[in-house]
This record gives structure tokens, C-alpha cells and sequence, in this order.
């Protein structure tokens, strides 16, 4: 086995000399053989260095609502620059752009939803992402910066409880954004994790750093008889308990004001979710909340973990989006499931199952045992 890492790690190298040299570059193009091949490559390179600026385009496609506004059909470019409040070459430059993405779609003299322009339209939860982001590209304009700690991102501000401020003190002000920010985009993830795993199995369920209660009124709604609970910053809380009522479930939950690192935690649930969570925290607060789960859970309860975690097929990007959003956050990072199961190990869990799910990109499930 040794010999044969050794022979694989004397052929990566040999590979990546061969491709540095420009020489080779060039013939690779040019030979009708390797054509394909390094064409992909030089695709690849050109949409990595170029990737800032594609972004750019969906957050105006986002920040405009194009694809609300062509989801009723194609419409002419006049038609378009009066939607847009563009100049008709404005709206010509977005459009083209948009098009060559596959975020619009050439029709005649008209424009369309592309396919990809199509999935955004249906999706509320990924464009509230889109329109989020302008908050981190300000941060990633100098991302070594942030690497060496030269700079504060000011998307610690945005997540106040990541920033050493005392958690319970954080005001209504203070946690709206980011709160009605996690409250938009948790039906995607919601809708991942209930299909991979079967709450309706479970008695009682506690969703830890719950937010607004998205989580959890759709795993009341699949699970009619499910006692539902939340626990959450005390200002945050307040605004479960606001949603949850208008939406008429607030008989059926328990919400619960407090810090989770040092508060105790309610108790009686034979399910716990941290959705989100954990890759907040580094390993040392990640373990303090993991063993202030434990304390609150009889032996057998169940605790999901639900997250975008490192090294999973399908997600591999992943490792840059996390790594770099918790960057600029100040705090946290992405970890492989091997790592959150050795924390959770040292707080007391056991009997891990990495859940299969449509979209891994978005969201992991780890389910674990509390022993
Ligand atoms: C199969 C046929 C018939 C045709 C093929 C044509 C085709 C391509 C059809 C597509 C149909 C389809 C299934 C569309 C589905 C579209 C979906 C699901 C789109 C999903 C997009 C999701 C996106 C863009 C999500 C991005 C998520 C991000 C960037 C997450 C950000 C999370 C943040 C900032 C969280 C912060 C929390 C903190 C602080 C780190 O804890
Ligand atoms: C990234 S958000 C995730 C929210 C929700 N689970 C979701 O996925 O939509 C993190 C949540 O943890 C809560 N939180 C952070 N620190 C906390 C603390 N010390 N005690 C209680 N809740 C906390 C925040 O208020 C926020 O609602």
C-alpha cells in the first residue's frame, strides 16, 4: 500500500509540472487528441477567475426580480427596461449577460427564463441567498486580509452573537436581520432534512438555535402529533413565538429564551436538531453545547445535526463557500463528518448514520445517538 501511495503521489506530481509548463499548454490545445480535455481545463480556470463577476450578474438578476418579472413569459427589450427601470442598453447588456449564463434565454426579439433562470424563479430560498451575498463580496474584496487578520469582516456585525457580545443581550434590532435572513432560506434545508429522516417516529422535539421557528412548524405540519420545542437567544424566541402564533401552532410549542452554552436546556425531547449551528462555533464552544445537549437528553434521543459538511461527494465546493463566509464572520468553520462525530463522541453521543439527501451541497444530515 505504501509503495503504491508512493507511485501515486511520483505521478501527481509528474502531472502537475507537465500542465504548469506553458509549452504543454499550448500543445494540448492544439492537438485534436487532448483538445477536449484541455479545453474543459482552460473552461474551468476561466469560471473560477471569472466566477466574482457571473455572481454579480444573478445578484442583479436577484436585486431587479427578472425572474419574477419573466415568469409570466418572454417579453420584448423595451418591455424588459421599463420593468427593470433600465435604459433599453442597460437592459440589453443585463440581458445578454444573464442569457449567456443560462440565467435568460434568447427567444427571437424576446427573452425568456433559462434553465437555470427557471430553477432560481421557483426558488425564494436561493435567491434571499443571492441577495445576502453583496454582505460577504464587500468582506472577500480582500480576502488575504481577512486570512491574516488584518481586517475585521463586517459580517461579524451582521451575526452579533459571533462576535463575543454577551448572546442574551443581543436586542430585537440586533438579530432581525440575520434572523428573518435564516428564516427565508430554512425551507429549503427543512424540506432536505424531513425528507431524509422520518420525524414523524419521534414524540417530542426540541430545535435547538431554532430561530424563528421555520424548522419547526414544517416538522409539526409532517408529524401531526409531534410535541414541538424551541430554544433560542431570548430576542429571537420572541420572534418564534410571533410567527409561530400567526401561523396558529404556538399551542403545540414551547419556546425557550436563553444562551445555550450556559443556560440549561429544556428537557423531555426524544429529538434534538442543531441545524447550522455547530459550524458556527470552534471546537471548544462546539463541544460545550454539544455536552449542554447531552445533559438535556435521556440515553437513546436522538440529536440530527444538520449542516453543509466537508468531504462529502456533491459538496465539495462547500470547503470554500463555509470556509470563507465563516472567515469573513469571525468565527466557525466547515468540518467533515469524522470531526463533528468525534466531537459529539467526547460529548457523549454515539451511534452515528450520515443520512443520504438530495443535496448535499445544501445541507448534511448526521444523525446520532445519545449514550
Ligand atoms: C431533469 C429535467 C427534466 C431537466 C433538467 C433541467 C434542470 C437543470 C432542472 C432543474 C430543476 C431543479 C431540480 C432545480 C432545483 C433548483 C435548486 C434546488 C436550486 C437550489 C439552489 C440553491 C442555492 C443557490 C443555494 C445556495 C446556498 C448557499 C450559498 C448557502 C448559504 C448559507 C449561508 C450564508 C448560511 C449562513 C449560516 C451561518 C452563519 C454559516 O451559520
Ligand atoms: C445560523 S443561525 C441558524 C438558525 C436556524 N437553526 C436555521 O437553520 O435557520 C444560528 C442560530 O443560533 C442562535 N444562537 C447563537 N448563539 C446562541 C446562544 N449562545 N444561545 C442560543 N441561541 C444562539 C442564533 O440566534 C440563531 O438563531
Amino acid at each position: 500500500m505504501a509503495l503504491l501511495d508512493q507511485w501515486l503521489e511520483r505521478l501527481r506530481n509528474a502531472r502537475d509540472e507537465l500542465v504548469a509548463n506553458p509549452r504543454f499548454q499550448r500543445w494540448a490545445l492544439k492537438n485534436p487528441v487532448t483538445r477536449p480535455l484541455a479545453r474543459r481545463g482552460a473552461r474551468a480556470g476561466l469560471d473560477l477567475a471569472a466566477g466574482f463577476v457571473y455572481s454579480q450578474v444573478l445578484v442583479a438578476c436577484a436585486q431587479l426580480k427578472l425572474f419574477d418579472v419573466l415568469r409570466d413569459g418572454p417579453l420584448s427589450l423595451d418591455a424588459l427596461a421599463t420593468e427593470l427601470a433600465l435604459s433599453e442598453p442597460a437592459a440589453r447588456r443585463l440581458l445578454e449577460a444573464a442569457a449567456s449564463l443560462g440565467l435568460a434565454e434568447r427567444r427571437g426579439a424576446k427573452y425568456g427564463l433559462g434553465l437555470l433562470g427557471a430553477a432560481f424563479a421557483g426558488n425564494r430560498a436561493a435567491l434571499a441567498i443571492v441577495e445576502h451575498q453583496p454582505l460577504l463580496y464587500a468582506d472577500l474584496a480582500d480576502p488575504v486580509a481577512l486570512l491574516r487578520q488584518e481586517k475585521r469582516g463586517r459580517l461579524a456585525d451582521y451575526w452579533p452573537y459571533s462576535d463575543g457580545v454577551a448572546p442574551e443581550a443581543l436586542s430585537a434590532q440586533q438579530v432581525g436581520p440575520y434572523s428573518a435572513f435564516m428564516a427565508s432560506t430554512q425551507p429549503m434545508v427543512a424540506q432536505e432534512a424531513l425528507d431524509a429522516y422520518d420525524i414523524s417516529r419521534h414524540r417530542h422535539l426540541l430545535d435547538i438555535g431554532g430561530g424563528e421557528g421555520v424548522f419547526l412548524a414544517a416538522a409539526g405540519a409532517r408529524a401531526p402529533h409531534l410535541q414541538l420545542a424551541l430554544f433560542d437567544l431570548p430576542a429571537v424566541a420572541a420572534r418564534a413565538k410571533e410567527r409561530l402564533e400567526e401561523s396558529g401552532l404556538l399551542s403545540r410549542a414551547d419556546i425557550h429564551g436563553g444562551d445555550f452554552l450556559n443556560d440549561p436546556l429544556p428537557e423531555g425531547a426524544d429529538v434534538a436538531t442543531l441545524i447550522r449551528i455547530v459550524h458556527d462555533h470552534d471546537d471548544a464552544s462546539a463541544l460545550k453545547l454539544l455536552r449542554n445537549v447531552r445533559k438535556a437528553l435521556a440515553p437513546g434521543a436522538t440529536l440530527l445535526i444538520i449542516e453543509g459538511m466537508s468531504g462529502i461527494k456533491g459538496a465539495e465546493p462547500l470547503d470554500a463557500y463555509y470556509g470563507f463566509y465563516t472567515l469573513a464572520m469571525g468565527r466557525g468553520a466547515p468540518r467533515r463528518v469524522e470531526e463533528i462525530e468525534a466531537l459529539l463522541r467526547e460529548a457523549g453521543f454515539g451511534k452515528f448514520r450520515l443520512l443520504r439527501n438530495a443535496l448535499p451541497a445544501l445541507a448534511s444530515i448526521l444523525a446520532a445517538k445519545a449514550v
